[in-house]
């Protein structure tokens, strides 16, 4: 599930910012925790806040995720898709929440975090084969599309996103923040994390990205988004 508008609005008005004190709220908290942790490094403290931890699964970890992705997978579906069907072309699958071994992985971004864990989202597999990308978009909620409503009353504004990559890829297939000039090359276990916010609780425009093409390869990645309150209906 995910949020995506043209890449040639750049700063659409987007209605005014709901949820703006629990992301600023939400914002300080995971960034004075992820900033006192030494495994967590920073990649980008002006403008947006991302975060990164080397090996946060194990290849064993990944391997037996990668099963779970290939199981679920189905062709992937954003928001208001109709202007362009080749939007997000990779497959994607929520994992089963029942399974112990994604509910452990789970808890432990949960616990690196320091959110709730009934805030996020449950865990979303992607998997892309060549040609297939995830082109720029921002992971937070335009509250002036007709789904706002409805992603209001089940949880709110995402507040932080964090993504596994499951492999490294051969070819291809970085996830790359276009405002911030920073392309991140998949890496085997490596978990990603950023605040969608701003520091003042307002949705940052600057965590646009996309997931570029794969070239060679397939390209697997884990991501949980959470929202400002507890998810579900
Ligand atoms: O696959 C990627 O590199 C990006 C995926 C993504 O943007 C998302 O799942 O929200
Ligand atoms: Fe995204």
């Amino acid at each position: 599930m995910d949020n995506t508008a043209p890449s040639t609005v750049a700063r659409p008005r987007i209605g005014k910012h709901e949820d703006r004190s629990a992301l600023r709220k939400l914002g300080a908290a995971v960034r004075t925790r992820l900033q006192a942790n030494p495994r967590v490094q920073t990649l980008v403290d002006e403008g947006a806040e991302l975060y990164a931890v080397g090996e946060f699964l194990s290849p064993a970890e990944c391997d037996r995720f990668i099963g779970l992705v290939d199981e679920v997978a189905r062709p992937s579906s954003v928001f208001d898709l109709d202007y362009d069907a080749q939007y997000r072309t990779s497959y994607s699958g929520d994992v089963s929440f029942a399974d112990p071994f994604v509910r452990s992985i789970s808890r432990r971004i949960d616990d690196l975090l320091g959110i709730e864990p009934t805030y996020g989202e449950h865990l979303q597999g992607q998997r892309y084969l060549p040609g297939q990308q995830f082109k720029e978009h921002c992971d937070w909620f335009w509250t002036n599309a007709s789904y706002w409503k409805g992603e209001k009353a089940t949880g709110g504004q995402r507040s932080w996103t964090a993504m596994i990559y499951l492999n490294d890829v051969e070819a291809g297939g970085a996830t790359n923040f276009v405002h911030l000039g920073l392309s991140v090359p998949p890496q085997r276990g490596a978990l990603l994390i950023w605040n969608n916010a701003l520091p003042d609780g307002t949705v940052n425009y600057d965590t646009m990205h996309a997931g570029t093409p794969v070239e060679a390869g397939v390209k697997y990645v884990v991501t949980k988004w959470y929202r400002t309150r507890k998810w579900g209906g």
